[in-house]
């Protein structure tokens, strides 16, 4: 499947603006009575502010023209009071939609980084983690920047606006008429433009993306830079993306300021049809200076709110933008459903406990790696998978832990197909020691119990028990501190044979059905090594071990040996026919 998600199935797909408000409020919707309260706050404000221009003028006309200053004074106390009430529910909404944002972007981003759990390793294979994290962290933010800052004052300016259009309308139809033709000009342009605006927001968020996937790369792997003094190497390749970001940023900016000017001269435009018409139909008698007066404040209570639209009109293109970026995320499906129907339960003691039947695999966009390969794995025996590099055995043992699915074929655990089984079930049945074990930021305690939930209320003293009854204990003593060890994900504490003893301990202690070692004692030193088998040899009777080791010494007490290569698994018998397949292949290559 194609989880690329800057590939151009992902990017073509844009929601409409519509459906993007639509899925964007479902994320609102325990908000309901908070954002009724915000709406209420806006009417209120926006109400107040409406009268503001009718008091001014009937004061103007009945009572400044007359001399009567009492009342005037009395108007202007009224006005500020008017004011002062719209300030109140302007700042109460702006409380309120500053935390439904926070807590909109809080819910965003479990969102997507629920979804992110949810996905295969095929989907991190294909996208760049320091995108990932852009989309996390900047794109919902720009949705909630919309949310929390925008949303309202977006609606109470399209309720000024269309308030003060009706009293332009219903004061004086001709001159309302003519005052609002700039407008219908600027639906037209907005309408023609945004789609523009909103593309150049997505290459922006895009190119901010390879950024921070460069910064990723170059500090995930800053020691192979500096011993190979690769620095201007990776500066000249991070002041290129650095480029293209600040291109498409300034590309963003200027289309996003677009509506701005643009809305500005159309508001001019209105004020000066409205002023020349006003004083002609004031000298003709037809309007008094106090209605003129106000019917310009009017036309400028329409204009000020569209001025504003266009900003929030902008911002919300930018929102759409981040939106279309985190949907892709969201609207993705693993590829590795558990199978409905089925029960993994009733567990059969089979003496099979892996099978592979007919399976073909291939990565996306690449040649088969395995083909047609059946084979079966007993109970309590040891294999080995040998072969030469980049000949499958990883993605062997990747298939035997459901990493992913076979392009065709079944793959069976305990005699029933391995997509019946629920994730944590199946992890709990096989322990996989990667390659490249990962350890997260913490104690030892905490990574020997990711993923354990077995022993996670255990104290250190019943864990060390459990260690010891595990027979691990003797590896657990090479570390100073013990449990409490601490561990850095930089990994600069740990050397990399004891990140692998950490990964063994944290995956015997599960007591798998399967054990995977894939090239785990690889940086082990020979006495360690002799250790680990020894542990393995004493593991229950009915644990499976498979062994992918380049060192064959590791694999002498191997019950059966697998030799992968060019697409298949074949039996190898030997060791010794084991090692002239190998030799075979390499004089071949
Ligand atoms: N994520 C991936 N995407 C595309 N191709 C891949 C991926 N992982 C591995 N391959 C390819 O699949 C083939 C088998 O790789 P695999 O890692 O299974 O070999 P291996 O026998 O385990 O090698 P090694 O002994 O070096 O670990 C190789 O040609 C490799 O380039």
């Amino acid at each position: 499947m194609n989880y690329n998600l800057n590939s151009p199935a992902h990017t073509a797909q844009k929601t409409s603006t519509l459906a993007a408000l639509k899925k964007l409020f479902r994320f609102l919707e325990a908000e309901q009575r908070t954002l009724i309260l915000a709406f209420l706050t806006i009417m209120v404000s926006s109400g107040l502010n409406l009268t503001g221009p009718v008091i001014i003028g009937y004061t103007i006309d009945h009572f400044i023209q007359h001399h009567d200053y009492q009342h005037t004074l009395l108007f202007c106390g009224l006005l500020l009071l008017v004011y002062m009430t719209a300030f109140g529910a302007n700042y109460l909404q702006a409380r309120i939609m500053g935390g439904i944002g926070q807590r909109m972007l809080f819910t965003l981003r479990n969102a997507v980084f629920g979804k992110l759990q949810e996905l295969p390793v095929a989907f991190f294979n294909q996208n760049k983690t320091g995108d990932l994290i852009s989309r996390i962290n900047n794109d919902t933010d720009k949705v909630n920047q919309f949310f929390s800052q925008y949303l309202l004052q977006f609606v109470s300016n399209i309720f000024l606006m269309v308030g003060a259009g009706i009293f332009l309308v219903s004061i004086h139809p001709s001159l309302g008429g003519a005052a609002l033709v700039p407008a219908a000009f600027l639906l037209i342009f907005t309408r023609l433009i945004s789609p523009w605006v909103r593309r150049k927001n997505a290459a922006n968020m895009k190119s901010t993306g390879s950024m921070s996937a460069e910064v990723q790369e170059s500090l995930n792997n800053f020691k192979v830079i500096i011993a190979f003094n690769r620095r201007d190497y990776f500066r000249k390749r991070f002041d290129q993306v650095n480029k293209e970001n600040y291109a498409t940023a300034v590309g963003a900016g200027m289309a996003t300021n677009l509506f701005m000017p643009v809305f500005g001269v159309c508001a001019q435009l209105a004020q000066l049809i409205v002023l020349t018409y006003g004083i002609y139909q004031v000298a003709n008698g037809n309007f008094t200076v106090g209605l003129l007066i106000s019917y310009l404040a009017y036309v400028n209570s329409f204009y000020t709110p569209i001025r504003q639209i266009s900003i929030l009109w902008a911002n919300f293109q930018v929102a759409l933008a981040g939106w279309d970026r985190i949907s892709q995320i969201l609207t993705l499906q693993s590829d590795l459903p558990v199978l409905a129907g089925a029960s993994a339960n009733g567990h059969s003691h089979t003496d099979t406990v892996m099978e592979f039947k007919d399976v073909h695999f291939s990565y996306p966009d690449s040649k088969p790696v395995l083909h047609n390969v059946s084979f079966q794995l007993q109970r309590g025996k040891t294999y080995a998978l040998v072969g030469p590099t980049g000949g499958g055995k990883t993605t062997t043992a990747s298939l035997i832990a459901r990493l992913y699915d076979p392009t065709e074929g079944e793959v069976m655990l305990n005699g029933k197909d391995i997509r019946i089984y629920e994730p944590a079930e199946r992890s709990g049945r096989i322990g996989f020691i990667l390659q490249e074990p990962f350890l997260f930021t913490g104690t030892i305690r905490d990574n020997i119990l990711f993923g354990n939930e077995q022993y996670a209320a255990y104290s250190n003293e019943q864990l060390a028990a459990v260690i010891q009854e595990a027979q691990l204990e003797s590896l657990l003593a090479r570390f100073e501190g013990g449990l409490d060890t601490k561990v850095l994900t930089t990994g600069d504490s740990v050397s990399l044979g004891q990140k692998q003893l950490i990964a063994f301990i944290r995956a015997v202690l599960r007591r798998p059905d399967l054990l995977i070692l894939d090239e785990a004692t690889a940086n082990i030193d020979t006495i360690t090594e002799q250790l680990l088998e020894k542990i393995l040899q004493q593991l229950p009777d009915t644990t499976t071990r498979v062994i992918i080791a380049h060192r064959l010494n590791t694999i002498e007490n191997a019950d059966e040996i697998f030799f992968v290569n060019g697409g298949e698994v074949t039996r190898a018998g030997s060791l010794d026919h084991a090692v002239n397949m190998l030799l075979h292949e390499k004089r071949e290559s």
